[in-house]
């Protein structure tokens, strides 16, 4: 199983949303792949891991070298519903107890482990890497998400977030630069000559 997440290539506007995130070693190849052309980049890490974090940088983010050169950057701190703060964010379920039906019942949840100002820190340090100046680009504070997968919590946001940004920015490349395309539906066929070959 290949374990980044991307979503599907939109047939209208050939946008694909690489979702990088702190996967096996042996599909570390993959991510330079996916990535090339990519308009939006997702980095997920695992509020509950700091290590989750740090591996964006020194394994991730060289992978995204191929991407368009404005591609938009989104830090996404998933697994929110585990922690203490998840639970003040009107988060999941009970934790378990023995009165509790097995299915209804989450981990305890821990002190969050990786602070949004971390992600926020990361943000600032690809827009380094990637040369591009703060002032050019979305905010760090409306880039760097927390979300669960589990309990949906914030994934509109960010899938919304993303494609809001990203659709005009596509949609203006298109008007700048239209495709080279050929319109074969009106292509009349050469007449031929007595001799068989083409005027
Ligand atoms: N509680 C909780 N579990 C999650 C969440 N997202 C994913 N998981 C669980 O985490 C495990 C790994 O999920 P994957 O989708 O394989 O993600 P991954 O990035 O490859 O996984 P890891 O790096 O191993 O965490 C699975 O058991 C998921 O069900 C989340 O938001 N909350």
């Amino acid at each position: 199983k290949q374990r980044g997440h991307f979503l599907p290539r939109s047939r209208s506007t050939n946008l694909s949303v690489p979702l990088l995130p702190p996967g096996r070693e042996q599909f570390h190849g993959l991510g330079s792949m996916y990535c090339r052309g990519a308009a939006a980049i997702i980095l997920a890490y695992d509020v509950n891991h700091p290590q989750s974090l740090l591996e964006l940088e020194d394994r991730f983010l060289g992978l995204t070298d191929t991407a368009s050169k404005d591609c938009l950057f989104a830090i996404v701190g998933n697994k929110v519903d585990l922690t203490e703060e998840g639970a003040l964010a009107g988060q999941e379920k009970e934790e378990c107890s023995p009165d509790t039906d097995a299915g209804d019942c989450v981990s305890p949840r821990v002190p969050k482990q990786v602070q949004l100002e971390d992600a926020v820190a990361l943000y600032k340090k690809i827009l380094k890497y990637k040369m591009l100046d703060e002032q050019d680009v979305p905010a760090a504070e409306q880039m760097c998400f927390e979300t669960s997968a589990k309990t949906g919590y914030n994934v509109d946001l960010l899938f919304e977030t993303l494609f809001d940004l990203v659709v005009p920015m596509i949609l203006q490349q298109r008007a700048e630069n239209p495709p080279h395309t050929v319109d074969i539906s009106s292509h009349k066929p050469p007449k031929r000559t007595r001799s068989g070959c083409c005027a």
